[in-house]
Protein backbone atom coordinates (compact mmCIF):
# COMPACT_ATOMS: atom_id res chain seq x y z
CA UNK A 1 0.00 0.00 0.00
CA UNK A 2 1.42 3.37 -1.23
CA UNK A 3 -0.70 5.76 1.14
CA UNK A 4 -3.79 5.24 3.19
CA UNK A 5 -6.25 7.09 5.63
CA UNK A 6 -8.03 5.77 8.72
CA UNK A 7 -10.65 8.04 10.21
CA UNK A 8 -8.87 10.76 8.73
CA UNK A 9 -11.07 13.86 10.11
CA UNK A 10 -10.13 17.64 9.78
CA UNK A 11 -12.12 20.28 11.91
CA UNK A 12 -12.48 24.23 10.72
CA UNK A 13 -13.89 27.01 13.27
CA UNK A 14 -15.81 29.17 11.94
CA UNK A 15 -16.93 32.93 12.93
CA UNK A 16 -20.01 33.92 11.73
CA UNK A 17 -20.16 37.86 12.89
CA UNK A 18 -17.93 39.12 15.37
CA UNK A 19 -19.87 38.58 19.05
CA UNK A 20 -20.81 34.95 17.77
CA UNK A 21 -19.39 31.96 18.69
CA UNK A 22 -17.31 30.32 17.10
CA UNK A 23 -18.57 26.76 15.21
CA UNK A 24 -17.00 23.71 13.72
CA UNK A 25 -17.00 22.97 10.46
CA UNK A 26 -15.79 19.23 9.45
CA UNK A 27 -14.71 19.45 6.47
CA UNK A 28 -13.00 15.82 6.25
CA UNK A 29 -15.34 13.35 8.02
CA UNK A 30 -13.31 9.76 9.20
CA UNK A 31 -12.56 9.40 5.62
CA UNK A 32 -10.67 6.06 5.61
CA UNK A 33 -9.11 5.32 1.71
CA UNK A 34 -6.39 3.00 0.00
CA UNK A 35 -4.22 3.88 -2.23
CA UNK A 36 -1.98 1.02 -3.57
CA UNK A 37 0.74 1.21 -5.48
CA UNK A 38 0.25 2.47 -9.37
CA UNK A 39 -2.73 2.95 -8.58
CA UNK A 40 -5.34 5.94 -10.20
CA UNK A 41 -7.93 6.77 -7.56
CA UNK A 42 -10.76 9.40 -8.58
CA UNK A 43 -12.21 11.71 -6.07
CA UNK A 44 -15.55 12.86 -6.80
CA UNK A 45 -17.65 15.15 -5.37
CA UNK A 46 -20.09 18.44 -5.64
CA UNK A 47 -17.95 21.87 -4.77
CA UNK A 48 -17.53 21.85 -0.95
CA UNK A 49 -17.61 18.63 -0.52
CA UNK A 50 -13.78 18.21 1.52
CA UNK A 51 -12.13 16.86 -1.85
CA UNK A 52 -9.45 19.37 -1.71
CA UNK A 53 -8.87 19.71 2.32
CA UNK A 54 -8.34 15.47 1.90
CA UNK A 55 -5.40 16.40 -0.33
CA UNK A 56 -4.18 19.08 1.52
CA UNK A 57 -4.26 16.44 4.74
CA UNK A 58 -2.42 13.57 2.39
CA UNK A 59 0.77 15.90 1.39
CA UNK A 60 1.08 16.94 4.59
CA UNK A 61 0.26 20.76 4.02
CA UNK A 62 -2.30 20.81 6.87
CA UNK A 63 -2.30 18.95 10.24
CA UNK A 64 -5.23 16.66 10.38
CA UNK A 65 -7.58 17.10 13.56
CA UNK A 66 -7.77 13.47 14.45
CA UNK A 67 -6.81 9.84 12.38
CA UNK A 68 -4.12 8.48 10.68
CA UNK A 69 -1.93 8.67 7.25
CA UNK A 70 0.09 5.72 6.98
CA UNK A 71 3.08 6.20 4.02
CA UNK A 72 4.47 2.79 2.80
CA UNK A 73 3.02 1.17 6.07
CA UNK A 74 4.39 4.24 8.05
CA UNK A 75 2.37 6.64 10.53
CA UNK A 76 3.27 10.22 8.61
CA UNK A 77 0.17 11.71 10.74
CA UNK A 78 1.54 14.96 12.52
CA UNK A 79 5.23 15.09 11.29
CA UNK A 80 6.30 18.52 11.19
CA UNK A 81 6.84 20.57 8.06
CA UNK A 82 10.51 19.38 8.24
CA UNK A 83 10.29 16.17 8.58
CA UNK A 84 8.21 15.79 5.85
CA UNK A 85 10.67 17.31 3.54
CA UNK A 86 11.78 14.39 1.81
CA UNK A 87 8.53 12.39 1.53
CA UNK A 88 7.34 16.01 -0.06
CA UNK A 89 9.62 15.24 -3.12
CA UNK A 90 7.54 11.63 -3.30
CA UNK A 91 4.22 13.66 -3.47
CA UNK A 92 3.04 16.35 -6.00
CA UNK A 93 0.53 18.26 -6.93
CA UNK A 94 -0.61 19.31 -10.14
CA UNK A 95 -2.91 22.77 -9.98
CA UNK A 96 -6.09 23.32 -11.67
CA UNK A 97 -4.77 27.02 -12.48
CA UNK A 98 -1.08 26.04 -13.17
CA UNK A 99 -0.66 29.58 -14.29
CA UNK A 100 -0.62 30.52 -11.21
CA UNK A 101 1.31 28.69 -9.11
CA UNK A 102 4.41 29.82 -11.98
CA UNK A 103 6.28 32.70 -11.29
CA UNK A 104 5.71 35.25 -13.90
CA UNK A 105 9.54 36.27 -14.45
CA UNK A 106 10.78 32.67 -14.53
CA UNK A 107 10.70 31.02 -18.16
CA UNK A 108 9.54 27.33 -18.38
CA UNK A 109 12.98 26.49 -18.26
CA UNK A 110 13.38 27.78 -15.07
CA UNK A 111 10.22 27.09 -13.50
CA UNK A 112 10.58 22.98 -14.26
CA UNK A 113 14.43 23.44 -13.31
CA UNK A 114 13.25 25.06 -9.80
CA UNK A 115 12.74 21.60 -8.30
CA UNK A 116 15.70 20.39 -9.05
CA UNK A 117 17.17 22.85 -7.16
CA UNK A 118 16.59 20.77 -3.80
CA UNK A 119 17.36 17.60 -5.71
CA UNK A 120 21.04 15.97 -5.93
CA UNK A 121 23.43 18.99 -7.25
CA UNK A 122 23.64 18.41 -11.15
CA UNK A 123 25.60 20.63 -13.64
CA UNK A 124 23.82 23.64 -15.56
CA UNK A 125 23.92 20.97 -18.71
CA UNK A 126 22.85 17.93 -16.54
CA UNK A 127 20.06 20.25 -15.33
CA UNK A 128 19.02 21.41 -18.87
CA UNK A 129 18.85 17.76 -19.89
CA UNK A 130 16.81 17.02 -17.29
CA UNK A 131 14.14 19.95 -18.07
CA UNK A 132 14.28 18.43 -21.68
CA UNK A 133 13.58 14.96 -20.67
CA UNK A 134 10.38 16.26 -18.84
CA UNK A 135 9.18 18.56 -21.43
CA UNK A 136 9.49 15.57 -23.60
CA UNK A 137 7.74 13.40 -21.21
CA UNK A 138 4.32 16.07 -21.35
CA UNK A 139 5.17 16.70 -25.37
CA UNK A 140 6.41 19.96 -25.38
CA UNK A 141 8.82 21.09 -27.62
CA UNK A 142 11.75 22.46 -26.32
CA UNK A 143 11.02 25.64 -28.35
CA UNK A 144 9.17 26.38 -25.37
CA UNK A 145 12.53 26.25 -23.17
CA UNK A 146 12.59 30.11 -23.18
CA UNK A 147 9.00 30.95 -23.13
CA UNK A 148 7.03 32.83 -19.93
CA UNK A 149 4.39 31.58 -18.73
CA UNK A 150 1.81 34.19 -19.77
CA UNK A 151 3.09 33.45 -23.80
CA UNK A 152 1.92 29.86 -23.30
CA UNK A 153 -1.87 28.21 -24.35
CA UNK A 154 -4.05 26.99 -20.87
CA UNK A 155 -2.81 23.18 -22.21
CA UNK A 156 1.02 24.02 -22.47
CA UNK A 157 0.80 25.76 -18.91
CA UNK A 158 -0.73 22.39 -17.52
CA UNK A 159 2.17 20.13 -19.41
CA UNK A 160 4.44 22.86 -17.80
CA UNK A 161 2.62 22.27 -14.47
CA UNK A 162 2.60 18.14 -15.14
CA UNK A 163 6.54 18.84 -16.12
CA UNK A 164 7.64 20.50 -12.96
CA UNK A 165 5.69 17.65 -10.79
CA UNK A 166 7.54 14.92 -12.37
CA UNK A 167 10.58 16.80 -11.79
CA UNK A 168 11.67 15.40 -8.11
CA UNK A 169 10.66 12.00 -9.33
CA UNK A 170 7.37 11.45 -7.33
CA UNK A 171 5.46 8.28 -6.34
CA UNK A 172 2.02 9.99 -5.79
CA UNK A 173 0.65 12.80 -8.08
CA UNK A 174 -2.09 14.55 -7.05
CA UNK A 175 -3.77 16.15 -9.36
CA UNK A 176 -6.75 18.77 -8.34
CA UNK A 177 -8.68 19.37 -11.27
CA UNK A 178 -6.24 19.52 -13.75
CA UNK A 179 -8.03 20.16 -17.02
CA UNK A 180 -11.48 21.92 -16.00
CA UNK A 181 -10.33 25.23 -17.46
CA UNK A 182 -9.33 23.15 -21.06
CA UNK A 183 -11.99 22.86 -23.36
CA UNK A 184 -13.59 19.14 -24.20
CA UNK A 185 -11.04 17.72 -27.00
CA UNK A 186 -7.93 19.06 -24.87
CA UNK A 187 -9.34 17.25 -21.58
CA UNK A 188 -9.28 14.35 -23.75
CA UNK A 189 -5.60 14.68 -24.78
CA UNK A 190 -4.58 15.82 -21.70
CA UNK A 191 -5.97 12.88 -20.15
CA UNK A 192 -4.42 10.63 -22.60
CA UNK A 193 -0.68 12.57 -21.78
CA UNK A 194 -1.43 11.49 -17.98
CA UNK A 195 -2.94 7.60 -18.64
CA UNK A 196 0.65 7.57 -20.84
CA UNK A 197 2.51 9.27 -18.09
CA UNK A 198 0.99 7.29 -15.14
CA UNK A 199 2.01 3.52 -17.10
CA UNK A 200 5.51 4.78 -18.39
CA UNK A 201 6.62 5.98 -14.71
CA UNK A 202 4.64 3.59 -12.57
CA UNK A 203 3.01 6.69 -10.91
CA UNK A 204 -0.14 6.73 -8.54
CA UNK A 205 -2.83 9.38 -8.99
CA UNK A 206 -5.13 10.60 -7.07
CA UNK A 207 -7.83 12.59 -9.22
CA UNK A 208 -9.92 15.29 -8.15
CA UNK A 209 -12.77 15.98 -9.95
CA UNK A 210 -16.12 17.27 -10.23
CA UNK A 211 -16.59 15.03 -13.32
CA UNK A 212 -17.57 11.49 -12.72
CA UNK A 213 -17.30 11.15 -16.73
CA UNK A 214 -13.68 11.55 -16.72
CA UNK A 215 -12.91 9.48 -13.69
CA UNK A 216 -14.71 6.43 -15.09
CA UNK A 217 -11.86 6.75 -18.15
CA UNK A 218 -9.51 7.23 -16.46
CA UNK A 219 -9.36 5.50 -12.68
CA UNK A 220 -9.54 1.97 -11.25
CA UNK A 221 -11.46 3.00 -8.64
CA UNK A 222 -13.74 6.09 -7.58
CA UNK A 223 -14.26 7.48 -3.89
CA UNK A 224 -17.42 9.79 -3.89
CA UNK A 225 -17.15 12.23 -1.49
CA UNK A 226 -20.30 14.20 0.34
CA UNK A 227 -20.16 16.35 2.91
CA UNK A 228 -16.60 15.41 4.12
CA UNK A 229 -17.50 11.62 4.31
CA UNK A 230 -16.83 8.98 1.38
CA UNK A 231 -20.19 7.50 0.87
CA UNK A 232 -18.96 5.26 -1.53
CA UNK A 233 -16.29 3.63 -3.33
CA UNK A 234 -16.75 1.89 -7.07
CA UNK A 235 -14.58 -0.07 -9.99
CA UNK A 236 -14.06 2.96 -12.08
CA UNK A 237 -15.44 1.58 -15.10
CA UNK A 238 -18.63 0.59 -13.97
CA UNK A 239 -20.34 3.49 -12.23
CA UNK A 240 -23.58 3.24 -13.28
CA UNK A 241 -23.64 -0.59 -12.79
CA UNK A 242 -22.46 -0.66 -9.48
CA UNK A 243 -23.68 2.65 -7.81
CA UNK A 244 -25.71 2.52 -4.74
CA UNK A 245 -25.88 5.93 -3.16
CA UNK A 246 -28.60 8.21 -4.15
CA UNK A 247 -25.98 11.00 -4.11
CA UNK A 248 -23.76 9.17 -7.08
CA UNK A 249 -26.77 8.32 -8.93
CA UNK A 250 -27.38 11.69 -8.67
CA UNK A 251 -24.08 13.20 -10.20
CA UNK A 252 -23.74 10.29 -12.39
CA UNK A 253 -27.34 11.58 -14.29
CA UNK A 254 -25.70 15.28 -14.24
CA UNK A 255 -22.59 13.68 -16.67
CA UNK A 256 -23.75 15.76 -19.98
CA UNK A 257 -23.98 13.36 -22.80
CA UNK A 258 -20.68 15.11 -25.06
CA UNK A 259 -20.61 12.56 -28.30
CA UNK A 260 -22.49 9.28 -29.04
CA UNK A 261 -18.98 7.01 -27.84
CA UNK A 262 -19.31 9.08 -24.53
CA UNK A 263 -23.52 8.09 -23.87
CA UNK A 264 -23.95 6.94 -20.58
CA UNK A 265 -23.92 3.01 -20.13
CA UNK A 266 -26.92 1.08 -21.66
CA UNK A 267 -27.84 -0.05 -17.93
CA UNK A 268 -28.01 2.87 -16.50
CA UNK A 269 -30.41 4.53 -19.42
CA UNK A 270 -32.46 1.50 -18.87
CA UNK A 271 -32.71 2.30 -15.29
CA UNK A 272 -33.93 5.32 -15.79
CA UNK A 273 -36.55 5.08 -18.07
N1 LIG B 1 -8.85 26.97 5.42
C1 LIG B 1 -10.15 26.78 5.67
N2 LIG B 1 -10.75 27.42 6.70
C2 LIG B 1 -12.04 27.24 6.99
N3 LIG B 1 -12.86 26.40 6.29
C3 LIG B 1 -12.33 25.76 5.25
C4 LIG B 1 -10.97 25.91 4.88
N4 LIG B 1 -10.72 25.10 3.80
C5 LIG B 1 -11.88 24.50 3.51
N5 LIG B 1 -12.85 24.88 4.37
C6 LIG B 1 -14.25 24.42 4.38
O1 LIG B 1 -14.21 23.01 4.28
C7 LIG B 1 -15.23 22.53 3.42
C8 LIG B 1 -14.63 21.67 2.33
O2 LIG B 1 -13.89 22.51 1.45
P1 LIG B 1 -12.97 21.94 0.26
O3 LIG B 1 -12.32 23.11 -0.41
O4 LIG B 1 -12.09 20.88 0.78
O5 LIG B 1 -14.07 21.29 -0.70
P2 LIG B 1 -13.90 20.82 -2.21
O6 LIG B 1 -14.73 19.61 -2.36
O7 LIG B 1 -12.46 20.72 -2.56
O8 LIG B 1 -14.55 22.03 -3.00
P3 LIG B 1 -14.13 22.58 -4.46
O9 LIG B 1 -14.42 21.49 -5.42
O10 LIG B 1 -15.00 23.79 -4.64
O11 LIG B 1 -12.68 22.93 -4.40
C9 LIG B 1 -15.98 23.75 2.93
O12 LIG B 1 -17.11 23.93 3.74
C10 LIG B 1 -15.00 24.88 3.13
O13 LIG B 1 -15.66 26.10 3.37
Amino acid sequence: MLIETQALTKQYRHQRGWLSRAEAVTAVDRVSLQLEQGMTLGLVGESGSGKSTLSRLLLGLEPATSGRILYRGEDITGWSFRRMQPLRAKMQLVFQNSFASFDPLFTVEQIVAEPLLNGPKLSAQERRNKVLELLSLVELDQRYLKRYPHELSGGQQQRVGIARALAPGPELLVCDEPFSSLDFPLRKTMLGLLLRLKRQLGLTVLFITHDLSLVSELCDRVAVMYRGQVVETLPGGQIAGTCTHPYTRQLWQAVPVQAPRYRKPRDLQMKET
